[in-house]
């Protein structure tokens, strides 16, 4: 399975539809690939704080629409990476989406631990409540965002309902880069996992964003990492590789908490 990791900028003085254009011409180019994934929040700009509420769509809104119609022209599966959504109730969340080649969603994931450090996120948006995954062609996929990262739980949960791939867009800045290349790694490798992480880069406002999209495989292996720039990352991976390391080295048969067992 190839896939392209779309690291770019959302510089908050760029007009949306200008990026949006931009973006999709990027994504017109990657022809070759299975699986192409985007950054968390990349058309909005993660820290348009006072632009949320105008700028949030419903899921069968245009956005969504314009992102089915890419998956559909390139025939690859195209994590959006996420989206500001309106719920049916009005509340707002930040979403991530999976469409497959035909342009159907097969996954949405609404972030469950929204950021409140030197972020109004939290206060915005609504956190999300379910975390699944999805049976797809490109492997049993499970989705988080950003933030997640720093939640092992969560990636136990997904696991638990057959997880091989986690797919993790994210707005995470410079200032804690080490942090970011410490937990995909993590999260890569205590879960057995495949990690495909794409984050954003540049300033938006005062914080500058610190890229290093990174692709982890599941024995903690960093199969390509991006620089600091703008840039699309391939990579190729192969699912049978979960299946393989997880019989050689079955820790995750020895877990105990599940049961209570060792822990009374
Ligand atoms: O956890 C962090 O350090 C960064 C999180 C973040 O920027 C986000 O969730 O958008």
């Amino acid at each position: 399975m190839k896939a392209a990791l779309v690291q770019v900028a959302s510089p908050l003085d760029e007009p949306v539809e200008g990026r949006i254009e931009r973006v999709g011409d990027l994504v017109a180019g990657l022809t070759d690939v299975d699986l192409v994934v985007l950054p968390e929040l990349w058309a909005p700009g993660y820290f348009a704080f006072d632009r949320y509420d105008e700028l949030a769509q419903h899921l069968d809104g245009p956005l969504l629409s314009t992102i089915r119609g890419w998956a559909r022209a390139i025939g690859a599966h195209l994590h959006a990476g996420s989206v500001l959504e309106r719920d049916p109730t009005g509340r707002l969340h930040n979403t991530a989406v999976l469409v497959d080649p035909t342009g159907e969603v097969l996954l949405d994931y609404r972030k469950i631990h929204v950021f409140g450090y030197q972020s109004l996120e939290s206060k915005l948006l609504s956190a999300g409540q379910r975390a699944d995954v999805a049976d797809t062609a490109i492997g049993q996929v499970g989705m988080t965002t950003c933030y997640d990262l720093r939640f092992p739980e969560l990636y136990r949960h997904l696991v638990d309902q057959g997880a091989e791939l986690v797919i993790v867009p994210a707005a995470w800045p410079a200032a804690r880069l080490e942090h970011w290349k410490l937990f995909t790694r993590t999260r890569a490798v205590e879960n057995q996992v495949f990690l495909l992480a794409c984050n954003a880069v540049g300033k938006q406002g005062d914080v500058e964003l610190a890229g290093h999209s990174v692709v982890v495989d599941p024995w903690g292996r960093v199969l390509a990492e991006a620089g600091s720039g703008e840039e699309v990352l391939y990579t190729e991976i192969d699912r049978a590789t979960v299946t393989e390391i997880r019989h050689e080295f079955p820790v995750l048969q020895d877990r105990r908490l599940r049961n209570q067992a060792a822990f009374g």
